[in-house]
């Protein structure tokens, strides 16, 4: 048995993923920055499916999987978990849901997790949710969090933040140099922070409400079904 990286190479890998052509947001931040609370509501707007990494990682410790020990012990030191495994969990995720719109939160940590995704799936993300958050903020909310995380006590919440600006922050610029991020100030209360996140998840849904509108207008007028592709194209061009 060989590594995902491997199987990728062998061209065994992200075929059917590929295939469905999803649309994948990263959603990236420091711990406690809000990214889960805000995925919850782009999910109720915008219909996306949530996949949080960490989430994925939790599960699988709980399954009592080979890899659990060792996960636990990752997460319990805020260090990142080697991206083989965390990106089985994220296509196996992705795979089963049966839907293509991803916000895949917390994830890519690190260069080693960016490049084995792209290289794993062949897939890139259409662009990154950047949560900016001060440390003392973060701090702050992770201590009041009170969901029982092991990781949430200020020893690994210090050891996390290290982590997030040595490993993450790279990753976050690699994406910025391709203009793929947009940056939200997340200090604020967290129905401003959306309004920022609905700024950004609009524009799309404004085209495919133009689109939806123009088929329902054309359907009432009954033009040949040539025509009305004619008709779709000149009045969509700005789409
Ligand atoms: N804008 C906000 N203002 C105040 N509290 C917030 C805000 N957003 C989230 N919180 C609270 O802060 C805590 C952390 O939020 P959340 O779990 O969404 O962060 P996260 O970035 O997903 O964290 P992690 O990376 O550790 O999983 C939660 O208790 C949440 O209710
Ligand atoms: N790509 C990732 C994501 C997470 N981890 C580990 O899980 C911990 C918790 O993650 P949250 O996103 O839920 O805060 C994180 O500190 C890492 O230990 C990972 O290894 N790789």
């Amino acid at each position: 048995m060989g590594t995902v990286v491997e199987a990728a190479n062998k061209g065994a890998s992200g075929s059917i993923l590929q295939k469905r052509n999803p649309t994948i947001v990263f959603v990236l931040g420091g711990p406690g920055s809000g990214k889960g609370t805000q995925c919850a509501n782009i999910v109720e707007h915008y219909g996306y499916t949530h996949l949080s990494a960490g989430d994925l990682l939790r599960a699988e410790i709980k399954s009592g999987s080979e890899n659990g020990t060792m996960i636990q012990n990752m997460i319990k030191e805020g260090k990142i978990v080697p991206s083989e495994v965390t990106i089985k969990l994220l296509q196996r995720a992705m795979e089963e849901s049966g839907k293509d719109k991803f916000l895949i939160d917390g994830f890519p940590r690190n260069e080693e997790n960016r490049a084995a995704f792209e290289k794993v799936t062949g897939m890139e993300p259409s662009f990154v949710l950047f949560f900016d958050c001060p440390e003392e903020e973060m701090e702050r909310r992770l201590l009041n969090r009170n969901q029982g995380r092991e990781d949430d006590n200020i020893e690994t919440i210090r050891k996390r933040f290290r982590v997030f600006l040595e490993s993450s922050v790279p990753v976050i610029s690699y994406y910025d140099a391709k203009g793929k991020v947009r940056k939200i100030d997340a200090a604020r209360p967290v129905e401003e922070v959306f309004a920022s996140v609905k700024a950004i998840f609009e524009p799309k849904n404004e085209k495919v409400n133009h689109y939806v509108r123009i088929m329902s207008k054309l359907y009432m007028y009954k033009f040949h079904f040539a025509v009305k592709r004619k008709l779709i194209s000149l009045c969509c061009h700005r789409c």
